[in-house]
Protein backbone atom coordinates (compact mmCIF):
# COMPACT_ATOMS: atom_id res chain seq x y z
CA UNK A 1 0.00 0.00 0.00
CA UNK A 2 1.43 3.28 -1.02
CA UNK A 3 2.08 5.73 2.01
CA UNK A 4 2.35 9.39 1.56
CA UNK A 5 1.94 12.63 3.59
CA UNK A 6 -0.91 15.14 4.29
CA UNK A 7 -0.20 18.39 5.29
CA UNK A 8 -3.23 20.43 4.51
CA UNK A 9 -7.20 18.87 4.87
CA UNK A 10 -10.70 20.98 4.06
CA UNK A 11 -13.90 19.49 6.13
CA UNK A 12 -16.21 21.26 4.42
CA UNK A 13 -19.39 19.94 6.31
CA UNK A 14 -20.05 19.49 9.70
CA UNK A 15 -18.00 16.34 11.07
CA UNK A 16 -17.40 16.01 14.63
CA UNK A 17 -14.57 17.29 15.89
CA UNK A 18 -12.96 13.95 16.98
CA UNK A 19 -11.81 14.06 13.17
CA UNK A 20 -9.77 17.30 13.44
CA UNK A 21 -8.61 16.33 16.83
CA UNK A 22 -7.29 12.72 15.16
CA UNK A 23 -5.61 14.80 12.57
CA UNK A 24 -4.35 17.69 14.31
CA UNK A 25 -2.69 14.89 17.00
CA UNK A 26 -0.59 14.08 13.97
CA UNK A 27 0.44 17.50 13.31
CA UNK A 28 -1.85 17.89 10.36
CA UNK A 29 -3.35 21.06 9.65
CA UNK A 30 -6.70 20.89 9.15
CA UNK A 31 -9.58 23.46 8.27
CA UNK A 32 -13.24 23.21 8.63
CA UNK A 33 -15.14 25.46 6.14
CA UNK A 34 -18.62 24.39 5.76
CA UNK A 35 -21.62 25.83 3.81
CA UNK A 36 -19.43 26.91 1.14
CA UNK A 37 -21.03 27.18 -2.96
CA UNK A 38 -19.38 25.25 -5.77
CA UNK A 39 -17.11 28.46 -7.02
CA UNK A 40 -16.52 29.01 -3.01
CA UNK A 41 -15.04 25.17 -2.86
CA UNK A 42 -13.13 25.41 -6.45
CA UNK A 43 -11.52 28.57 -5.10
CA UNK A 44 -10.69 27.06 -1.41
CA UNK A 45 -9.70 23.20 -2.66
CA UNK A 46 -6.74 24.31 -5.01
CA UNK A 47 -4.62 24.10 -2.08
CA UNK A 48 -5.73 21.37 0.34
CA UNK A 49 -3.98 18.12 -0.15
CA UNK A 50 -7.23 16.43 1.08
CA UNK A 51 -11.25 16.80 1.34
CA UNK A 52 -13.27 15.79 4.06
CA UNK A 53 -17.29 15.87 3.30
CA UNK A 54 -20.35 14.65 4.38
CA UNK A 55 -23.52 14.29 1.81
CA UNK A 56 -24.38 18.39 1.89
CA UNK A 57 -20.51 18.94 -0.49
CA UNK A 58 -20.97 17.56 -3.87
CA UNK A 59 -17.62 16.85 -5.53
CA UNK A 60 -18.07 17.51 -9.06
CA UNK A 61 -15.24 16.64 -11.87
CA UNK A 62 -14.60 20.69 -11.95
CA UNK A 63 -13.98 20.79 -8.19
CA UNK A 64 -11.38 17.64 -8.28
CA UNK A 65 -9.70 19.21 -11.54
CA UNK A 66 -9.16 22.68 -9.76
CA UNK A 67 -7.97 21.17 -6.52
CA UNK A 68 -4.08 20.02 -7.94
CA UNK A 69 -2.52 18.74 -5.16
CA UNK A 70 -5.93 17.25 -4.32
CA UNK A 71 -4.31 13.42 -3.01
CA UNK A 72 -7.77 12.12 -0.89
CA UNK A 73 -11.19 12.42 -0.67
CA UNK A 74 -12.79 11.39 2.71
CA UNK A 75 -16.39 10.69 3.09
CA UNK A 76 -17.39 10.68 6.73
CA UNK A 77 -20.51 8.29 6.06
CA UNK A 78 -20.93 5.56 3.66
CA UNK A 79 -22.44 6.59 0.19
CA UNK A 80 -19.98 8.46 -2.15
CA UNK A 81 -22.89 9.40 -4.80
CA UNK A 82 -21.93 13.14 -3.61
CA UNK A 83 -18.23 12.70 -5.16
CA UNK A 84 -17.13 11.99 -8.70
CA UNK A 85 -15.51 9.02 -7.90
CA UNK A 86 -14.59 8.51 -12.06
CA UNK A 87 -12.84 11.87 -11.66
CA UNK A 88 -11.49 11.53 -8.98
CA UNK A 89 -9.72 8.32 -10.20
CA UNK A 90 -8.73 9.70 -13.49
CA UNK A 91 -6.93 12.03 -11.56
CA UNK A 92 -5.30 9.83 -8.82
CA UNK A 93 -7.17 10.74 -6.33
CA UNK A 94 -8.31 8.55 -3.64
CA UNK A 95 -11.94 8.20 -2.21
CA UNK A 96 -12.45 6.84 1.21
CA UNK A 97 -15.32 6.20 3.00
CA UNK A 98 -16.12 5.25 6.42
CA UNK A 99 -18.61 1.81 5.99
CA UNK A 100 -19.27 0.91 9.63
CA UNK A 101 -19.32 3.94 11.48
CA UNK A 102 -23.19 4.84 11.28
CA UNK A 103 -25.11 1.35 10.82
CA UNK A 104 -26.06 1.45 14.32
CA UNK A 105 -27.72 5.02 13.62
CA UNK A 106 -29.15 4.19 10.14
CA UNK A 107 -30.56 0.75 11.76
CA UNK A 108 -31.87 2.39 14.86
CA UNK A 109 -33.58 5.41 12.45
CA UNK A 110 -35.57 2.87 10.41
CA UNK A 111 -36.79 1.25 13.91
CA UNK A 112 -37.80 4.19 14.86
CA UNK A 113 -39.51 5.11 11.33
CA UNK A 114 -41.18 1.67 11.21
CA UNK A 115 -42.52 2.19 14.79
CA UNK A 116 -43.48 5.38 14.18
CA UNK A 117 -45.70 4.69 10.92
CA UNK A 118 -47.13 1.47 12.77
CA UNK A 119 -48.86 3.62 15.45
CA UNK A 120 -51.95 5.56 13.60
CA UNK A 121 -55.56 6.50 16.12
CA UNK A 122 -58.14 4.06 15.65
CA UNK A 123 -61.25 5.25 16.75
CA UNK A 124 -61.41 6.88 20.49
CA UNK A 125 -63.32 5.43 23.12
CA UNK A 126 -65.50 2.80 20.51
CA UNK A 127 -64.62 -0.92 21.56
CA UNK A 128 -63.93 -3.61 18.46
CA UNK A 129 -66.94 -5.24 17.19
CA UNK A 130 -65.75 -8.68 17.96
CA UNK A 131 -66.59 -8.10 21.76
CA UNK A 132 -70.39 -7.38 20.15
CA UNK A 133 -70.28 -10.22 17.57
CA UNK A 134 -69.00 -12.81 20.36
CA UNK A 135 -72.07 -11.14 22.69
CA UNK A 136 -74.56 -11.70 20.06
CA UNK A 137 -73.84 -15.05 19.53
CA UNK A 138 -74.71 -15.89 22.76
CA UNK A 139 -77.67 -14.04 22.16
CA UNK A 140 -76.97 -11.25 24.64
CA UNK A 141 -78.65 -8.28 23.48
CA UNK A 142 -75.59 -5.28 22.90
CA UNK A 143 -76.41 -1.91 21.93
CA UNK A 144 -73.12 0.69 21.35
CA UNK A 145 -73.97 4.00 22.34
CA UNK A 146 -70.59 6.25 22.16
CA UNK A 147 -70.11 9.58 23.26
CA UNK A 148 -72.90 10.04 25.70
CA UNK A 149 -72.61 12.98 27.81
CA UNK A 150 -73.00 11.81 31.84
CA UNK A 151 -76.20 12.88 31.96
CA UNK A 152 -77.41 10.84 28.93
CA UNK A 153 -75.53 8.07 30.50
CA UNK A 154 -77.03 7.74 33.35
CA UNK A 155 -80.17 8.17 31.64
CA UNK A 156 -79.55 5.23 29.48
CA UNK A 157 -78.07 3.04 31.73
CA UNK A 158 -80.65 2.72 33.87
CA UNK A 159 -81.97 -0.06 31.42
CA UNK A 160 -78.91 -2.19 31.00
CA UNK A 161 -77.19 -5.09 33.11
CA UNK A 162 -73.73 -4.38 31.92
CA UNK A 163 -71.21 -1.92 30.32
CA UNK A 164 -68.33 -1.49 28.53
CA UNK A 165 -66.51 1.18 28.40
CA UNK A 166 -62.74 2.13 27.67
CA UNK A 167 -61.35 5.11 29.25
CA UNK A 168 -63.47 7.90 27.66
CA UNK A 169 -66.39 7.16 30.08
CA UNK A 170 -66.49 8.36 33.54
CA UNK A 171 -68.34 6.06 35.72
CA UNK A 172 -68.95 7.85 38.16
CA UNK A 173 -70.85 6.58 41.78
CA UNK A 174 -73.68 8.81 40.07
CA UNK A 175 -73.58 6.67 37.35
CA UNK A 176 -74.14 3.48 38.71
CA UNK A 177 -76.38 4.15 41.68
CA UNK A 178 -79.09 5.09 38.54
CA UNK A 179 -78.21 1.82 37.22
CA UNK A 180 -80.44 -0.82 38.97
CA UNK A 181 -79.77 -3.11 36.94
CA UNK A 182 -76.13 -3.13 36.81
CA UNK A 183 -74.43 -6.89 37.41
CA UNK A 184 -71.25 -5.89 35.85
CA UNK A 185 -68.83 -3.17 34.48
CA UNK A 186 -66.45 -4.25 31.91
CA UNK A 187 -63.21 -2.47 30.91
CA UNK A 188 -61.85 -2.84 27.53
CA UNK A 189 -58.24 -2.35 29.08
CA UNK A 190 -56.50 -2.03 32.22
CA UNK A 191 -56.77 0.90 34.08
CA UNK A 192 -59.95 1.13 35.63
CA UNK A 193 -59.37 4.93 37.02
CA UNK A 194 -62.26 5.83 35.02
CA UNK A 195 -64.45 3.54 37.52
CA UNK A 196 -65.67 4.42 40.61
CA UNK A 197 -64.61 0.97 42.13
CA UNK A 198 -65.42 1.40 45.60
CA UNK A 199 -69.60 2.33 44.43
CA UNK A 200 -69.48 -0.70 42.28
CA UNK A 201 -68.23 -2.90 45.04
CA UNK A 202 -70.92 -1.43 47.49
CA UNK A 203 -73.74 -2.20 44.98
CA UNK A 204 -72.69 -5.36 44.39
CA UNK A 205 -71.79 -4.69 40.46
CA UNK A 206 -68.65 -6.55 39.34
CA UNK A 207 -65.93 -4.88 37.91
CA UNK A 208 -63.30 -6.61 34.78
CA UNK A 209 -60.62 -5.56 33.18
CA UNK A 210 -58.78 -7.05 30.41
CA UNK A 211 -55.53 -7.16 31.70
CA UNK A 212 -53.11 -9.10 29.08
CA UNK A 213 -54.68 -7.71 25.53
CA UNK A 214 -53.26 -4.51 25.09
CA UNK A 215 -49.93 -5.24 26.53
CA UNK A 216 -47.69 -5.61 23.47
CA UNK A 217 -49.43 -2.36 21.79
CA UNK A 218 -48.51 -0.25 25.09
CA UNK A 219 -44.62 -1.64 24.91
CA UNK A 220 -44.65 -0.72 21.20
CA UNK A 221 -45.34 2.63 21.30
CA UNK A 222 -42.97 3.21 24.87
CA UNK A 223 -40.41 1.93 22.24
CA UNK A 224 -41.67 4.20 19.54
CA UNK A 225 -41.44 7.31 21.83
CA UNK A 226 -37.90 6.25 23.00
CA UNK A 227 -36.36 6.04 19.92
CA UNK A 228 -38.43 9.15 18.29
CA UNK A 229 -36.70 10.98 21.36
CA UNK A 230 -33.12 9.84 20.37
CA UNK A 231 -33.71 10.65 17.14
CA UNK A 232 -36.00 13.46 17.32
CA UNK A 233 -37.94 12.00 14.49
CA UNK A 234 -41.46 14.52 14.76
CA UNK A 235 -39.59 17.39 15.28
CA UNK A 236 -37.15 16.80 12.11
CA UNK A 237 -40.59 15.45 10.57
CA UNK A 238 -42.10 18.61 11.06
CA UNK A 239 -39.75 20.79 10.44
CA UNK A 240 -38.88 19.04 6.64
CA UNK A 241 -42.89 19.37 6.17
CA UNK A 242 -42.76 22.77 6.57
CA UNK A 243 -39.90 23.43 3.90
CA UNK A 244 -36.68 23.84 5.99
CA UNK A 245 -33.75 21.04 5.01
CA UNK A 246 -31.89 21.46 8.48
CA UNK A 247 -29.70 18.10 9.44
CA UNK A 248 -28.15 19.94 12.36
CA UNK A 249 -30.76 20.85 14.65
CA UNK A 250 -31.84 17.12 14.70
CA UNK A 251 -28.48 15.12 15.14
CA UNK A 252 -29.61 12.77 17.64
CA UNK A 253 -27.81 10.07 19.91
CA UNK A 254 -27.60 6.16 19.86
CA UNK A 255 -29.45 3.70 21.59
CA UNK A 256 -26.81 1.37 21.89
CA UNK A 257 -24.83 1.06 25.41
CA UNK A 258 -27.38 3.92 26.68
CA UNK A 259 -29.10 3.28 29.63
CA UNK A 260 -32.59 2.48 30.19
CA UNK A 261 -34.67 2.46 33.53
CA UNK A 262 -37.85 0.71 33.52
CA UNK A 263 -39.82 1.87 36.73
CA UNK A 264 -42.90 -1.32 37.08
CA UNK A 265 -41.65 -4.22 35.88
CA UNK A 266 -45.31 -6.18 35.28
CA UNK A 267 -46.19 -7.06 31.87
CA UNK A 268 -45.35 -4.08 30.34
CA UNK A 269 -42.29 -2.90 31.87
CA UNK A 270 -40.64 -6.92 31.11
CA UNK A 271 -41.85 -6.07 26.95
CA UNK A 272 -40.38 -2.88 26.90
CA UNK A 273 -37.17 -4.08 28.56
CA UNK A 274 -36.57 -7.12 25.71
CA UNK A 275 -36.99 -4.91 23.20
CA UNK A 276 -34.50 -2.11 24.21
CA UNK A 277 -31.96 -4.88 24.90
CA UNK A 278 -32.12 -6.10 21.06
CA UNK A 279 -31.01 -2.22 20.71
CA UNK A 280 -27.79 -2.92 22.80
CA UNK A 281 -29.62 -0.72 25.73
CA UNK A 282 -28.42 -1.54 29.41
CA UNK A 283 -32.17 -2.01 31.24
CA UNK A 284 -32.21 -1.11 34.79
CA UNK A 285 -35.42 -1.23 36.97
CA UNK A 286 -37.95 -0.79 39.97
CA UNK A 287 -41.03 -2.36 41.46
CA UNK A 288 -41.62 -3.37 45.03
CA UNK A 289 -43.11 -6.49 44.01
CA UNK A 290 -40.76 -8.26 41.54
CA UNK A 291 -38.23 -9.57 43.15
CA UNK A 292 -33.94 -8.57 42.03
CA UNK A 293 -33.40 -12.82 41.07
CA UNK A 294 -37.34 -12.50 39.40
CA UNK A 295 -35.94 -9.42 36.88
CA UNK A 296 -32.58 -11.05 36.46
CA UNK A 297 -34.79 -12.96 34.22
CA UNK A 298 -36.00 -10.71 31.66
CA UNK A 299 -32.13 -9.14 31.98
CA UNK A 300 -33.25 -5.92 34.15
CA UNK A 301 -31.17 -4.74 37.06
CA UNK A 302 -33.15 -4.08 40.23
CA UNK A 303 -32.12 -1.57 41.79
CA UNK A 304 -33.82 1.08 44.48
CA UNK A 305 -34.51 4.51 43.17
CA UNK A 306 -32.43 6.44 44.20
CA UNK A 307 -29.55 4.78 42.35
CA UNK A 308 -31.89 4.84 39.41
CA UNK A 309 -32.06 8.61 39.04
CA UNK A 310 -28.36 9.37 38.20
CA UNK A 311 -27.70 6.49 36.25
CA UNK A 312 -30.90 6.52 33.34
CA UNK A 313 -30.38 8.05 30.11
CA UNK A 314 -33.89 7.33 29.71
CA UNK A 315 -36.65 6.55 32.35
CA UNK A 316 -39.90 4.87 31.48
CA UNK A 317 -42.61 4.61 33.68
CA UNK A 318 -44.91 1.55 33.94
CA UNK A 319 -47.23 1.62 37.30
CA UNK A 320 -50.48 2.70 37.75
CA UNK A 321 -51.09 6.12 39.46
CA UNK A 322 -51.57 5.44 43.12
CA UNK A 323 -50.56 7.49 46.59
CA UNK A 324 -46.86 5.78 46.02
CA UNK A 325 -46.34 6.16 42.20
CA UNK A 326 -48.17 10.42 42.22
CA UNK A 327 -45.54 12.96 41.01
CA UNK A 328 -42.57 9.66 41.46
CA UNK A 329 -40.93 12.39 38.76
CA UNK A 330 -40.92 15.60 41.10
CA UNK A 331 -38.12 18.33 41.32
CA UNK A 332 -36.19 16.50 43.75
CA UNK A 333 -36.49 12.83 42.06
CA UNK A 334 -35.69 14.68 38.22
CA UNK A 335 -32.58 16.83 40.32
CA UNK A 336 -30.82 13.30 41.13
CA UNK A 337 -31.52 12.30 37.29
CA UNK A 338 -28.65 12.98 34.71
CA UNK A 339 -28.71 16.11 32.90
CA UNK A 340 -30.25 15.63 29.76
CA UNK A 341 -31.96 12.48 30.89
CA UNK A 342 -35.29 11.99 28.60
CA UNK A 343 -38.41 10.31 29.83
CA UNK A 344 -40.94 8.65 28.61
CA UNK A 345 -45.10 7.92 29.92
CA UNK A 346 -47.10 5.61 28.46
CA UNK A 347 -48.95 4.90 31.50
CA UNK A 348 -50.85 7.07 33.44
CA UNK A 349 -50.98 10.67 33.71
CA UNK A 350 -49.72 12.56 37.04
CA UNK A 351 -46.93 9.25 37.51
CA UNK A 352 -44.60 12.54 36.32
CA UNK A 353 -45.45 16.01 37.36
CA UNK A 354 -46.18 18.33 34.75
CA UNK A 355 -45.22 21.71 36.30
CA UNK A 356 -42.01 20.10 37.75
CA UNK A 357 -40.93 18.45 34.34
CA UNK A 358 -41.66 21.51 31.81
CA UNK A 359 -39.39 23.21 34.73
CA UNK A 360 -36.68 20.82 34.13
CA UNK A 361 -37.21 20.94 30.12
CA UNK A 362 -37.16 24.66 30.35
CA UNK A 363 -33.80 24.63 32.28
CA UNK A 364 -32.11 22.13 29.88
CA UNK A 365 -32.06 19.48 32.92
CA UNK A 366 -34.47 17.07 30.74
CA UNK A 367 -33.58 16.46 27.45
CA UNK A 368 -37.06 15.42 26.36
CA UNK A 369 -40.22 13.85 26.79
CA UNK A 370 -42.86 11.47 25.63
CA UNK A 371 -45.94 11.59 26.63
CA UNK A 372 -49.18 9.68 26.06
CA UNK A 373 -50.82 10.21 29.18
CA UNK A 374 -52.18 13.63 31.21
CA UNK A 375 -52.89 14.61 34.56
CA UNK A 376 -55.83 15.94 32.81
CA UNK A 377 -57.50 13.94 29.51
CA UNK A 378 -57.32 16.47 26.89
CA UNK A 379 -54.57 18.03 28.49
CA UNK A 380 -55.11 21.74 29.33
CA UNK A 381 -51.20 22.62 30.00
CA UNK A 382 -50.16 23.54 26.21
CA UNK A 383 -46.91 25.19 27.33
CA UNK A 384 -45.62 21.41 27.80
CA UNK A 385 -46.99 19.78 25.32
CA UNK A 386 -45.88 22.65 22.75
CA UNK A 387 -42.35 22.64 24.00
CA UNK A 388 -40.24 21.59 21.23
CA UNK A 389 -38.04 19.47 22.77
CA UNK A 390 -41.74 17.08 24.00
CA UNK A 391 -43.44 14.36 21.86
CA UNK A 392 -46.63 13.96 22.73
CA UNK A 393 -49.66 11.22 21.41
CA UNK A 394 -53.39 11.55 22.71
CA UNK A 395 -53.27 8.53 24.90
CA UNK A 396 -52.96 5.86 22.28
CA UNK A 397 -51.24 2.96 24.21
CA UNK A 398 -53.95 0.75 23.31
CA UNK A 399 -55.02 2.10 20.12
CA UNK A 400 -54.08 -0.17 17.68
CA UNK A 401 -56.20 -2.59 15.63
CA UNK A 402 -54.59 -5.59 17.43
CA UNK A 403 -55.08 -4.34 21.09
CA UNK A 404 -58.91 -3.56 20.94
CA UNK A 405 -59.55 -6.92 19.27
CA UNK A 406 -57.41 -8.61 22.33
CA UNK A 407 -59.21 -6.37 24.94
CA UNK A 408 -62.72 -6.70 23.31
CA UNK A 409 -62.98 -10.24 23.37
CA UNK A 410 -61.20 -10.72 26.34
CA UNK A 411 -64.29 -8.68 28.28
CA UNK A 412 -66.56 -10.41 26.23
CA UNK A 413 -65.51 -14.13 26.62
CA UNK A 414 -65.56 -12.87 30.60
CA UNK A 415 -68.96 -11.82 30.23
CA UNK A 416 -70.13 -14.95 29.12
CA UNK A 417 -67.48 -16.66 31.74
CA UNK A 418 -69.30 -15.08 34.38
CA UNK A 419 -73.10 -15.60 32.80
CA UNK A 420 -71.83 -19.32 32.60
CA UNK A 421 -70.63 -19.16 36.53
CA UNK A 422 -66.92 -19.94 35.99
CA UNK A 423 -64.28 -17.86 37.35
CA UNK A 424 -62.77 -14.72 35.31
CA UNK A 425 -59.19 -13.62 35.39
CA UNK A 426 -59.50 -9.88 35.07
CA UNK A 427 -62.01 -8.93 38.38
CA UNK A 428 -61.18 -5.82 39.66
CA UNK A 429 -63.07 -6.23 43.22
CA UNK A 430 -63.64 -9.90 44.42
CA UNK A 431 -65.33 -9.09 46.85
CA UNK A 432 -68.88 -8.94 45.42
CA UNK A 433 -68.44 -12.51 44.31
CA UNK A 434 -68.17 -13.25 47.90
CA UNK A 435 -71.33 -11.34 49.28
CA UNK A 436 -73.29 -13.50 46.47
O1 LIG B 1 -55.64 1.38 30.76
C1 LIG B 1 -55.54 1.06 29.57
O2 LIG B 1 -55.90 -0.06 29.18
C2 LIG B 1 -54.94 2.00 28.60
O3 LIG B 1 -54.65 3.22 29.18
C3 LIG B 1 -55.78 2.17 27.34
O4 LIG B 1 -56.89 2.97 27.51
P1 LIG B 1 -57.98 3.08 26.33
O5 LIG B 1 -58.71 1.78 26.30
O6 LIG B 1 -58.89 4.20 26.69
O7 LIG B 1 -57.25 3.32 25.08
Amino acid sequence: MTSFSLNKVLISDSVDPSAIDILRQRNVSTDVKTGLSKEQLIETIRDYEALIVRSATTVTADVIKAAKHLKVIGRAGVGVDNIDVDAATKQGVIVINAPGGNTISAAELTCTMILSLSRHLTQADSVDPSAIDILRQRNVSTDVKTGLSKEQLIETIRDYEALIVRSATTVTADVIKAAKHLKVIGRAGVGVDNIDVDAATKQGVIVINAPGGNTISAAELTCTMILSLSRHLTQACASLKSGVWDRKSFSGNELLGKTLAIVGLGRIGREVATRMQAFGMKTIGFDPLVPADVSKTFDVESLPLEQIWPQADYITVHTPLIPQTKNLLNDTTLGQCKKGVRLINVARGGIIDEEALLRALQSGHVGGAGLDVYEEEPPKRNQLLSHPKVICTPHLGASTAEAQINVAKEIALQFLDLIDGKSVPGIVNPSVLKKQ
